[in-house]
């Protein structure tokens, strides 16, 4: 099953259009042994009540080579687990280096079956993201509108072209693939909730990503707008709000899960 049908049966199985993202941080641990123990009992804590994981790349980088091995486990535990794997990378660069992106991040040995990619460098660079997320049933997510106070610096009037391609990929694909939703996802901040409605009519078929959730201001009872029937078609997302809610308490964290869960299936029932 591909991985926008996999997060869409998640969600209804489930009643959950919670995205978990996991970005830990170095400072907030003793040590490697402590950071990498602690994500992964977050991961399995929050797992009951998440369509899927956003383990964000940057963390793991910073880490170096014990990041790449984290990862590694992180990914292998959620597979054990049934969580899609949703990789926060926001990659883009010429084409023929987004091809090594998109073999790294979609079809290498730590590769996840979605990853965030970055169309600044123009939409040809996005084809070998598409093909890559093709072959193997992953998909993409596109930023279209960031969640930063400062997204309009540069995205100002680009945010409706990104998403018309966005949809012009996913009505290529769909014919072909098959399903609800098409393998090109986009990235929508949860912090413009005004906006929600405009990108969900714009993208009718593609998986929004909404990140703010929690820690930048945004709250899941105005996130109604992103969904379809059923609490299906947008994922929110929530990394230092479910890791860190309290301190380093797992038990706090899995009650933090439980709650945006609980709070998101309010807001779109
Ligand atoms: O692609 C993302 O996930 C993303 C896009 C965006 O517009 N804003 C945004 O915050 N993110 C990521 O989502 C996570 C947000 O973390 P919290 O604010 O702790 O929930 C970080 O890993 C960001 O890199």
């Amino acid at each position: 099953m591909n991985f926008a049908a996999a997060v869409t049966e998640r969600s209804r199985e489930l009643g959950t259009s919670l995205c978990v993202g996991l970005d830990p941080r170095r400072a907030a641990y003793r040590d490697l042994e402590h950071l990498r123990q602690h994500t992964l009992d977050v991961l399995e804590a929050a797992a009951p009540y998440a369509a899927c994981i956003k383990p964000q790349l940057a963390f793991f980088e910073a880490l170096g080579l014990a990041g790449f091995s984290l990862l590694e486990e992180v990914c292998a535990s959620a597979r054990t687990l049934g969580l899609p794997v949703l990789l926060d990378g926001k990659r883009g660069d010429i084409g023929s280096t987004a091809q090594a992106y998109a073999e790294g991040w979609l079809t290498g040995s730590h590769a996840g079956d979605a990853l965030t990619v970055n169309p600044f460098l123009g939409f040809q660079t996005l084809v070998p993201f598409v093909e890559a997320a093709k072959s193997n049933g992953g998909a993409i997510f596109v930023l279209v509108k960031t969640s930063n106070p400062d997204h309009s610096d540069l995205q100002a009037g680009v945010s409706d072209k990104v998403a018309a391609e966005v949809t012009r990929l996913n009505d290529k694909l769909l014919p072909e693939l098959g399903g609800e939703y098409g393998p090109v996802g986009a990235v929508v901040g949860a912090t413009h909730p005004r906006d929600l409605l405009h990108f969900r009519l714009l993208m009718p078929r593609a998986i929004l990503l909404l990140p703010g959730l929690g820690a930048q201001g945004a709250a899941a009872r105005d996130l109604a707008p992103a969904f379809h029937k059923g609490g299906v078609g947008a994922l929110a997302s929530a990394s230092r709000a479910v890791q860190y809610a309290q301190g380093l308490d797992v038990q706090a964290s899995r009650e933090a899960a439980k709650g945006l869960r609980d709070e998101l299936r309010a807001a779109h029932d």
